[in-house]
């Protein structure tokens, strides 16, 4: 493809990725992956440049562009090799005229620049949420162990026991140590959120929003695959890939449980009041995570916030009645909005008078009300509120 004809494959991509953004359609990264499915021309390199180009026009603009022209006119604006190219030979795209309006920039929509800020979240921190994430691994100590593990490449040692950092797109898949389960693409923050439950050998646990099982992974591996791990969620497609994850993995101890939204205490009545620890990795607006979902910003309304946070307050109060006297809660979200966080752990611990958050041995992050918070510009993770919660015996 010429370097043309990319970037119009770009603004076409970006297209389809802003109307899937407004319409809770499939994320960007699922979008490219079909679009070359069709296009058998596009070589290796010319689908890496295509991709960077949508990735870099998705950053480069806050608020919701009105297309994809617009978004890559707005990257164009601080590029003018792309701009270039807007010549119309070939495949290309057609040249600029008085009518084109580049795609306003910044950080994200306003509204959310405000809650951001409002959660003390703006100058670098801001920034920072839209660079570009590394790519972390855990070494799966039921498999292997850091200290002596031999990778293709060797990776930086990171604070958590068993991380490792390498850069961005870093083939790790085609590693016979990823294939063989010994070590699992994990970013550094998420690790450390696994380390705040604190998962023993031998005691019972329950993962309530596993999704495929990324983090159940990491608490079988440090409960050496002893006891009683309980994976549950309510989508079906994402816990039905956690077994051939967790084979993968030797963590032959994982239990899943699929639930009812709404009836979830039903499916786990089982073990209401047994449960040493429950994790929940509750679902919520994602905006620590934007450094891998850009386009995450384009899909967030007030009202949806307001739904998560709901979600959030009932699945706190969820574990506590699985958690038996003396039990614990780790909550966490990859959200960095007060919202999502500190405010939740201050209305579950006024609503629940035998509950205390626990101090925090965390050596990352800093103190958020109740909890800790990690950030891209702080901590070099992804965003994370993580909150230890403690019932009384
Ligand atoms: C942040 S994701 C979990 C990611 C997962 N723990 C991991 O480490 O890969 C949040 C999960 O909560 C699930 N969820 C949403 N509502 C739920 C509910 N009412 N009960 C349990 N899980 C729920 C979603 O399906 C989603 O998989």
């Amino acid at each position: 493809m010429i370097p043309g004809a990319r970037v119009q494959a770009a603004i076409e991509l970006l297209d389809s990725i802003i109307t899937a953004a407004c319409n809770n359609g499939a994320p960007a990264d699922r979008l490219i992956a079909e679009y070359f499915r069709t296009r058998r021309y596009a070589g290796s390199k010319d689908r890496r440049a295509v991709r960077e180009l949508v990735y870099a026009a998705i950053r480069a603009c806050g608020p919701v562009p009105a297309d994809g022209r617009a978004a890559m006119l707005r990257l164009a604006q601080n590029d003018p090799e792309i701009l270039g190219l807007f010549d119309g030979v070939g495949h290309g795209p057609a040249t600029v005229t008085p009518e084109d309006q580049p795609a306003e920039g910044g950080i994200a929509p306003q509204w959310l620049m405000d809650r951001l800020q409002q959660s003390d979240i703006s100058g670098d921190e801001a920034e920072a949420l839209l660079g570009r994430a590394p790519l972390d691994l855990r070494v799966n100590t039921l498999k292997a162990d850091r200290s002596s593990l031999e990778l293709p490449e060797p990776g930086e040692a990171l604070a958590a026991a068993q991380a490792l950092r390498f850069e961005a797109g870093t083939q790790v898949e085609q590693w016979d140590a990823f294939k063989s389960g010994m070590v699992e693409v994990q970013d550094h923050g998420s690790q450390w959120a696994c380390a705040a439950m604190a998962a023993q050998p031998g005691e019972t646990i329950i993962d309530l929003c596993a999704g495929a099982g990324g983090k159940t992974l990491a608490l079988a591996a440090m409960m050496e695959n002893r006891g009683v791990l309980i994976a549950s969620d309510t989508d079906r497609g994402r816990l039905s890939r956690l077994p051939a994850r967790a084979e993968r993995a030797g963590a032959g101890m994982i239990e899943t449980v699929l639930l009812n939204p709404g009836r979830e205490l039903e499916m786990l009545a089982d073990w209401r009041g047994t449960a040493d620890g429950v994790l929940v990795d509750a679902p919520c607006s994602g905006t620590g995570t934007w450094r891998r979902n850009p386009e995450a910003r384009w899909r967030l309304d007030e009202r949806q916030l307001e739904r998560f946070a709901e979600t959030q307050s009932r699945l706190l109060d969820l574990a506590a009645m699985l958690v038996k006297p003396g039990g614990r809660i780790t909550y966490i979200t990859c959200s960095l909005l007060d919202m999502e966080g500190r405010d939740r752990i201050d209305d579950f611990l006024d609503r629940h008078p035998g509950w205390a958050s626990t101090a925090d041995t965390l050596p990352v992050g800093r103190q958020r009300g109740g909890g800790h918070r990690l950030t891209p510009f702080h901590d070099g993770t992804d965003g994370f509120f993580i909150a230890s919660l403690g019932s009384a015996c």
